[in-house]
């Protein structure tokens, strides 16, 4: 394997789940990131989707809490979760605060001391994570998805929207939709982009669909008993947005669902199965 190391290796469902390491030169520092290999990828390229995860997560909370890779192999594709931010990285106050610094990279190009050289998670995602996977996976790279969790259903809907070329579907479970009108985002864009809101606009999916419409419809899912829903995700600032664009969205309102993993694991195959057939379908 060309730069990475395996750390660990797990035999599911028929397919492979590896953990990785690897000196990222986006980020400056170790990287790591999990991939599930698919039964169907001993015999031949698959396409990919990629997974981003919530404040607080490593390459590890999806894997083993989502239960994604049965329908993963159901459906024959290769499953990529990367850490949520660059770890000891010597920022002083890095890990100061659970929604800042890290676990908490919030996929972003920090622009801002200290954090600029080495938060550079929405290059590292984009770019050299998907270059990594094209040098060393069966990977159809002309077939990826993407998909998240609260800020990484903001990461991916960012991603997505800002290159809908190479992300041929993308959908998001309880993501953080207008994070210039949240508090979280407020005070990670502060933090890592400065007090500029112009370029924070680059980041923040209900000004990114209006500037330009996503190819295809967006899957939403959010659970109503969700503690965030009303201060942070607010689901219906984007619903507005792509209406004033008419944007295609599926937004679901799932009933007594909080925010936590027992929720994305009751509709991840309706993700899975929604990529699958987009990605198929996909030139
Ligand atoms: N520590 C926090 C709770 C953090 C939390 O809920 N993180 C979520 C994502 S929230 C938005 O991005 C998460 O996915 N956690 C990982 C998991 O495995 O559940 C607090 O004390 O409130």
């Amino acid at each position: 394997m060309t730069n990475l190391t395996l750390t660990s290796e797990y035999k599911s469902f028929g397919g492979k789940l590896g953990f990785y390491s690897h000196a990222s030169s986006t980020c400056n520092v170790e990287m790591r990131f999990a991939v599930y290999q698919p039964p169907q990828a001993l015999q031949k390229p698959v396409p990919v989707l990629y997974f981003l995860s919530g404040l607080t997560s490593t390459e590890e909370n999806f894997m083993m809490k989502a239960g994604a890779q049965r329908y993963a192999a159901e459906y024959g594709l290769m499953l990529v979760a990367p850490d949520t931010s660059p770890r000891n990285t010597g920022i002083p106050g890095e890990d100061d605060d659970w929604d800042f610094g890290t676990g908490a990279g919030f996929y972003v190009d920090a622009t801002e001391e200290p954090w600029h050289q080495h938060y550079q998670m929405y290059s590292y995602v984009v770019q050299e994570l998907p270059a990594l996977i094209a040098a060393n996976f069966p990977a159809q790279i002309d077939k990826q998805g993407i998909f998240g969790h609260s800020m990484g259903g903001h990461g991916a809907l960012v991603c997505a929207l800002r290159n809908p070329q190479l992300y041929k579907s993308v959908s998001a479970f309880a993501p953080i939709v207008a994070p210039m009108r949240s508090p979280w985002g407020q005070k990670v864009f502060s933090g890592y982009l400065g007090s500029n809101q112009e370029s924070w606009r680059l980041y923040d999916a209900s000004e990114l669909v209006k500037q330009a419409k996503y190819h295809s419809p967006i899957l939403i899912d959010q659970g109503t008993a969700d503690k965030y829903l009303t201060d942070q995700l607010l689901p219906e600032v984007f619903v507005q947005a792509c209406a004033e664009v008419n944007q295609p969205l599926t937004l679901r309102y799932q009933e007594g669902y909080d925010h936590g993993y027992y929720f994305i694991a009751s509709f991840i195959e309706d993700h899975i199965r929604y990529h699958a057939i987009a990605l198929e379908k996909s030139q």
